[in-house]
């Protein structure tokens, strides 16, 4: 789908979807327990239907209330997780993916991962070199990777240890892992050998460990202990707003729309809720320098905030970004430039120069972030904005577009 945009400020309240990091946790946390649990405020997206759609695959239970409410039949404290095989299908949802890995080794045989889009391509080798250091089966081929546990043989291949992982790829792997130690018979230590990027997405994991009873702690900032032996226990939650999501309503009212934005929680464990304080930062003039280490996904609406300041802003330890739905240190400078802004990527940094947009066409890329940062740049633009392929928001916000046209935006289906 392909969209022209008629600049046009934007006034109105939102209240952004629910969290997907949040989501994802709180299903996986649900089916690795022993009972039902209840899931308020999911919303819905391809990202979460597919981690529903892979957890179902593994005989989860998921029932859909006519009030939106989630209840989750859980799995039986992860122990035995029924099929002898199964196909997940991922999607594009890298939080999908990695997160089931080290959970598809409970299956008591062959667990198969395939995903869309760039999923497949996207970084595997911490978990590869991690699975061949420790002889679990690891094939990756044809777009399909299938890892085999081996607990239909009696012996249970991830054993209870130091795990190590670089701390500069993603900081999923460790979700994914602190998802299934605390299951072991013994203690883990899960180690990050450079310093740990995004951390505030294994605290996010941590929080939703605790709704379900699971407990680890940090023996420093580098290292996590999981005691063994603990089971996941069934619990109602309700998910909260998404704080990366906002990121682009900030964004709108940066360039000086007027959108109220409500149902943020300010003590939220999501680390994008840096945005209010970036915000502020950006609005004052003069040059600076950003570190996107802790908050990945918010480098695309903090850089339509950029092009439209006063003074150069530098986004730096952001070599993670071309690593997402597209390389996005190169669709964002690649935006901003379609769109007559100034911006260069380095190998690790964008620089953004302030100054006015003035329209133009861009490709999403089929990255979702993408699709939204062109839309709100183009509420700054003196002239119209094309966006191509536009459908990519179903990923993460599938009301996207509604929202923006509630909110006056002006667009038409080309
Ligand atoms: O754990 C999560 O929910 C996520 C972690 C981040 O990835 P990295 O740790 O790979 O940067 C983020 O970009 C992604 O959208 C969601
Ligand atoms: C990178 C993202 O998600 P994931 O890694 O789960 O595909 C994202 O939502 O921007």
């Amino acid at each position: 789908m392909d969209l022209q945009i008629t600049p046009k400020k934007l006034s109105g309240a939102v209240t952004p979807p629910s969290s997907k990091s949040q989501a994802h946790r709180l299903l996986i946390a649900a089916a690795l327990s022993g009972g039902i649990s209840v899931i308020h405020g999911l919303a819905d997206s391809q990202d979460i239907r597919a981690t529903r759609r892979c957890l179902s695959a593994m005989c989860a239970g998921m029932e859909d209330l006519p009030d939106g409410t989630l209840r989750v039949h859980g799995l039986g404290n992860g122990i035995v997780i029924a099929p002898p095989y199964a196909l997940l299908d991922c999607g594009e949802s890298g939080s999908t993916l990695r997160f089931l890995i080290p959970v598809g080794l409970l299956i008591q045989g062959e667990a198969s991962f395939t995903g869309r889009g760039r999923l497949m391509e996207r970084p595997l080798k911490p978990y590869e070199d991690l699975f061949r250091e420790k002889g679990i089966a690891w094939k990756l081929a044809d777009n399909v990777l299938t890892v085999n546990g081996g607990r239909g043989y009696g012996t249970l291949a991830l054993d209870p240890g130091t795990y190590r992982l670089p701390g500069n790829v993603s900081s999923q792997f460790f979700t994914g892992l602190l998802f299934v130690m605390p299951l072991l018979e013994g203690d883990s230590t899960l180690v990050s050998t450079t310093p740990l990027e995004s951390r505030d997405y294994l605290e996010m994991t941590r929080q939703a460990q605790a709704a379900a009873g699971v407990t680890s702690r940090w023996l420093d900032e580098n290292t996590l202990f999981v005691p063994g032996g603990q089971t996941y226990q069934s619990f109602e939650a309700t998910a909260e707003a998404d704080w990366s999501q906002a990121g682009f309503w900030y964004a709108a009212d940066f360039l000086d729309s007027r959108v109220d934005i409500r149902g943020l929680n300010p003590d939220s464990a999501q680390g994008d809720k840096a945005v209010s304080e970036l915000y502020w930062r950006l609005a004052r003039p003069g040059d600076t320098e950003i570190d996107v280490s802790g908050c990945p996904d918010l480098l695309p609406p903090l850089a339509v905030m950029a092009a439209a300041r006063s003074g150069t802003t530098r986004f730096v330890n952001a070599a993670r970004l071309r690593m997402k739905e597209s390389d996005r240190l190169s669709t964002t400078a690649a935006l901003l430039t379609a769109l007559g802004g100034r911006a260069e990527e380095g190998p690790d940094f964008l620089t953004v120069h302030g100054g006015t947009l003035t329209g133009g066409m861009v490709d999403c890329a089929n990255d979702h972030r993408i699709a939204m940062a062109a839309a709100i740049a183009a509420t700054a633009c003196t002239g119209p904005v094309t966006v191509l392929g536009a459908q990519c928001v179903q990923k993460s916000y599938p009301d996207f577009w509604e929202v923006y046209k509630n909110l006056g935006g002006d667009i038409h289906v080309l």
